[in-house]
């Protein structure tokens, strides 16, 4: 039954390692990573999570069942949750003011993300918009395991590497992994391409973004 998910997580395989191992998870799981580099992260982060959220508020209105519509409404909550706790938590920690959070423009790789994520769960069906955000869960999970398990003790930023490494965490994505093969067992051949398409081009974005953060990137113009 867990068909597409294991299809797409088996393509991905090599690119999922390229990112697991980064300079940045890798620098973030030593304490090595520089302040300036996870505070661009942060900032960018919060910027993501907002637009994450109104995917996953698009997306739930799409649903196939009553159990959809919650499922994913309840995600769009959650992603703005995480995202206030980060303002008053992280911002504080390392020194990000709301103005320095308000003046500062989505990055070239985030404003791409953000942009792919709301326009394919605005125009595509259902199935390619959650196939589009798995990544941004699986992914994630998966790195920050990775991390949790390499962290030095006295690491400064444990308190965010204990988020992603989490059980309530690690449920919601179980949670959309099942949905997503749930519906993809009653896709079209064409649907599950694109949905193969979808999920490739977000693991492609999550790569970009701590890329991106690795290199404090902004607009070159
Ligand atoms: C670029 C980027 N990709 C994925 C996540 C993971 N993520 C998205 S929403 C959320 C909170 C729970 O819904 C988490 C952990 C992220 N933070 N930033």
């Amino acid at each position: 039954m867990a068909r597409f998910t294991k299809d797409a997580w088996q393509a991905n395989l090599p690119l999922f390692e390229t990112t697991r191992d980064m300079p940045f998870n890798r620098e973030l799981a030593e304490g090595a990573l520089p302040t300036e580099k996870f505070r661009h992260y942060m900032i960018q982060d919060a910027h993501y999570l907002e637009g994450f959220a109104r995917s996953l508020a698009l997306v739930s209105a799409k649903g196939w069942s009553a159990d959809h519509v919650v499922q994913f409404t309840k995600a769009a909550e959650v992603a703005i949750i995480v995202e206030r706790e980060l303002h008053a938590d992280y911002f504080e920690r390392f020194g990000v003011s709301p103005q320095d959070f308000a003046s500062t423009e989505l990055s070239p790789a985030c404003n791409h993300y953000v942009s792919y994520l709301q326009a394919t769960c605005a125009q595509a069906p259902f199935e390619v918009g959650l196939a589009a955000l798995l990544p941004c869960f699986w992914i994630y999970r998966e790195v920050g395991r990775a991390i949790h398990a390499t962290a030095t003790p006295d690491n400064p930023y444990s308190v965010w590497i204990e988020t992603y490494a989490g059980d309530d965490f690690s449920e919601a994505v179980d949670a959309v992994i099942a949905t997503l093969d749930e519906v993809a067992a009653k896709c079209s051949a064409r649907s599950i391409e694109n949905m193969h398409r979808a999920y490739r081009r977000s693991s492609q974005l999550e790569w970009m973004f701590w890329d991106s953060a690795y290199r404090q990137e902004g607009w070159l113009v």
